[in-house]
């Protein structure tokens, strides 16, 4: 389980989350979702330890975030971190060396079930590409927790749907737990057990989707229409 506990980032005078306490559980899929500028990104960042928090605490099954805890976390950022000059396998051994539960074989039939090639330049390749190295980097690993920041950000329906297919095909329900970002709502909700709305950097609704759309009886985006129009 992951833990925030009065959780706040700021930015200068900008509080990108404000004293956030709540629990995202684990062997779940949980989409973090919001606005613009909600704060959505910082979190997943403070979760990987890439920022520290200003206040608060963040804890991952009960532990204190430390070397250990990152070892268990593949994090997808919403910007490229390639180098232009990488071929998909540099990109590869790249990662492959940071971390000790690269999964070879994973690798290897991800590669193929996404349609890329190691000898593809990443800088001669279409977004859409880029976005499925990102994802296949991501999922060759065996973290059992899961962070997407905005996996399917400009790109066309085709690829969108074969990365929605890449991110359930081997999800291990109960014992892996992914938090995606994502504004398309339509798309990942039936792939989505929990939800959690931040806005302005606070949290304006959590809970499990289906109790959430059956309490309100309201799809998703309309329950999101109606928590951003209350909320100003
Ligand atoms: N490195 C930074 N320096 C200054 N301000 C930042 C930084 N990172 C985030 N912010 C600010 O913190 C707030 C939250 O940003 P964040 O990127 O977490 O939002 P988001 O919900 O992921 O947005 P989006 O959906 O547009 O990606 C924004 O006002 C943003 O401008």
């Amino acid at each position: 389980m992951i833990e925030l506990q009065e959780v706040t980032k700021k930015f200068g005078k900008k509080k990108a989350l404000d004293d956030i306490t709540t629990k995202i559980n684990k062997g779940k899929i949980t989409g973090l979702l919001g606005p613009n500028g909600s704060g959505k990104s910082t979190m997943l960042k403070l979760i990987t330890d890439l920022n520290k928090p200003t206040s608060g605490n963040i804890l991952i099954d009960g532990e204190q975030i430390n070397v250990k805890s990152k070892n268990r976390i593949s994090y997808l950022p919403e910007i490229d971190h390639f180098y232009s000059w990488m071929k998909i396998s540099d990109a590869k051994n790249f990662v492959k060396t940071f971390y000790s539960d690269w999964q070879e074989e994973r690798y290897k039939d991800l590669l193929e079930f996404l349609e890329l090639e190691e000898s593809m330049k990443i800088d001669k390749i279409s977004k859409g590409m880029r976005a499925k190295t990102k994802l296949l980097l991501s999922f060759s690993r065996k973290a059992d927790i899961v962070l997407l920041d905005e996996p399917l950000s400009g790109i066309d329906i085709f690829t969108r749907e074969k990365i929605i297919e890449t991110i359930i095909k081997d999800y291990r329900a109960g014992e892996q737990s992914i938090i995606i970002t994502t504004h398309e709502i339509k798309e990942v909700e039936n792939v989505m057990d929990e939800a959690l709305f931040l806005k302005n950097g606070k949290i304006v609704l959590q809970g499990e989707i289906e109790t959430l759309k059956e309490e309100k009886n309201l799809s998703l985006v309309d329950l999101m229409r109606e928590v951003y129009s209350n909320e100003k």
